[in-house]
């Protein structure tokens, strides 16, 4: 059954959000903080090894009332329970929305056109495990006898971005073999990720839903043939494993049939990494701690599909989040990872909440009135303090953030760790309070300035304040910790796309520039076949003469 398709600035809800707003636009947080001495606790979730504190945000208990009441009236209760139910919520592509039944309990059961898939899913999940254990224990050797000593993934969007950030996110973690990525069909990128290999020891993994992704099969292509140099036809099978779900092409590029992990079109590429798409964690980590990642997003599952949505993190952060784009007109969301092993976090979350909640029609094919998906950005603290955050404080936009950190290190590095995190309170707290005129001026009092450098410089050195963050406190980076936190996330889109009556699912905007490329290479060819606008064909023209 499809979605209900509700137009949410019509109901009730919003209205009475929209006088609310009237109300509390311009009250300060920290008012907001002394007028209720038990905000932090009330606005605060602790589920597991999460601590999510919400309370820095502008809003009141009414107001989250109101977001949740609006989440009723458009049920979210009953999408919720369609989505994990393989009902066919990807209406424009005919498909169930299944990654959840990626990461399902053994003897769960999880309906596709009246087929339960778990058990599918389980033999795949075997495939894995006895594939990378080989790979890693050295069992499994390259044409010439030698253990692999290098893997190189293949694949762009959700087959290379889901991968290569948990690799990157769980480096603490990773073995002896060195997992490289190549996704841009710049072959500059791929001669670089080449270099210094020896194609003996090294296994490629060329992951593409599809497989007729351009840059993928171009890259596949030159790898293989970078290969070929070497080896022979007869030893591609040993070096090259794939992951699609098009049996089919894969024949055609030469990967043996044994060295193929299958997947399904009831997942979406920027959800795939659940899948054989996240083959390469494996690899990189081991299947154990690739199982505890499942472990982790099953339990955030679990809580988003059970709890009351007063007390549910994905559903409150996205109801917040809505209030923003909706209400308060912010249009970006930064997320700031208080970790090194986070760097491609928010990379990664650009794909899966832009692709999926960019969307402008709604879910009766009408044109949206209102906002939906925010732009998404950020890089981990401490770095981004020192690049971006004078924006975030002093700048004329709102910008929600969320900040992720953790309450232990890894490496134990305790001295590093106190100021990393002291780092991290001290932004969130900046982001609230701000700085008053009269505390800026003690300060300049104090360094020895005179009235008239007090008067110039005051204006400048004055911080609002009454900036939204969101805090994450967890345990540790953990490989359940991180899928934890990951589902959280896709959750969140789904969550908005159900309240902004759109289609979160399918990916029709990247369609258009595809087409079109392929036109531009006919040019190249002496094929032309398409016009070009004035600006474009002078710029091929040029291309062309160079
Ligand atoms: O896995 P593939 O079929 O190669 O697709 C790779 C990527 O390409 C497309 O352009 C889509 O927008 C992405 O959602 C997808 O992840």
């Amino acid at each position: 059954m499809a979605l209900k398709a509700i137009n949410p600035t019509k109901t009730k809800a919003w209205e009475k959000l929209s006088s609310h707003f009237e109300e509390i636009k311009d009250v300060h947080m920290v008012e907001l903080f002394r007028k209720n001495p038990e905000r932090a606790k009330e606005m605060a979730i602790e589920w597991n090894d999460f601590y999510v504190d919400y309370s820095k945000n502008r809003i009141n208990k009414e107001t989250l009332d109101l977001l949740v009441s609006l989440a009723e009236e458009l049920d979210l209760q009953d999408a919720i329970s369609k989505y994990f139910s393989g009902d066919t919520i990807n209406e424009t592509e005919g498909r169930a929305v299944l990654h959840t039944a990626l990461r399902a309990g053994k003897d769960d059961e999880v309906l596709v056109d009246g087929v339960n898939v778990v058990p599918e899913v389980y033999q795949v999940r075997e495939k894995i495990s006895q594939f990378s254990d080989s790979v890693i224990n050295g069992s499994r050797k390259g044409y010439t006898g030698k253990a692999f000593t290098h893997v190189v993934n293949i694949g762009i969007g959700g087959s290379d971005l889901g991968p290569a950030m948990v690799t990157e996110a769980l480096a603490y973690y990773k073995n002896h073999l060195d997992v490289r990525f190549i996704s841009n069909v710049d072959g500059d990128h791929v001669m670089e990720s080449l270099k210094g290999l020896d194609p003996e020891t090294t296994l490629f993994v060329v992951v593409s839903k599809t497989f007729t992704t351009q840059e993928t099969l171009s890259n596949a292509t030159t790898a293989k043939n970078w290969f070929l140099k070497t080896a022979s036809e007869k030893d591609v099978a040993k070096h090259f494993v794939a992951v699609s779900t098009n049996l089919e092409k894969i024949a055609d590029f030469g990967i043996h049939a044994d060295n193929v992990f299958p997947m399904w079109d009831w997942v979406g590429g920027r959800f795939s990494l659940w899948s054989a798409v996240g083959l390469s964690i494996a690899l990189s980590v081991g299947y154990e701690n690739y199982a505890k990642l499942l472990d982790g997003a099953r339990a955030m599952d679990q809580h988003f599909k059970e709890t009351p949505f007063e007390r549910n993190i994905p559903v409150v952060l996205s109801l917040i989040n809505i209030w923003y784009n909706n209400f308060f007109d912010a249009e970006s969301e930064a997320i700031i990872p208080y970790t090194q092993y986070l760097h491609r976090f928010s990379a990664y979350l650009q794909q899966g909440i832009m692709e999926s909640n960019g969307k402008s029609i709604d879910r009766n094919g009408q044109r949206v009135g209102y906002q939906t998906g925010t732009i998404i950005w950020g890089e981990p603290g401490t770095n981004s303090q020192h690049a971006f955050f004078q924006l975030i404080h002093q700048g004329t936009k709102l910008i929600p953030a969320d900040f992720i950190g953790f309450t232990e290190s890894l490496h134990g590095e305790e001295d590093h760790h106190k100021k990393l995190m002291s780092n991290f309170f001290a932004q969130t707290e900046a982001l609230l309070n701000g700085k008053v005129e009269d505390v800026v001026i003690g300060e300049l009092k104090a360094q020895g300035k005179n009235e008239e450098q007090i008067k110039a410089l005051t204006p400048f050195k004055i911080f609002e304040g009454n900036k939204p963050t969101n805090t994450f406190m967890i345990d540790r980076l953990t490989p359940q910790s991180l899928g934890a936190l990951i589902a959280l996330y896709e959750h969140k889109i789904f969550v908005q796309g159900v309240v902004w009556n759109i289609f979160s699912y399918d990916q029709w905007g990247v369609e258009l520039g595809k087409q079109l490329a392929n036109n531009i290479l006919k040019d190249f060819a002496g094929e032309t076949t398409a016009e070009h606008d004035p600006s474009t064909a002078l710029l091929i023209k040029r291309f062309m003469e160079h």
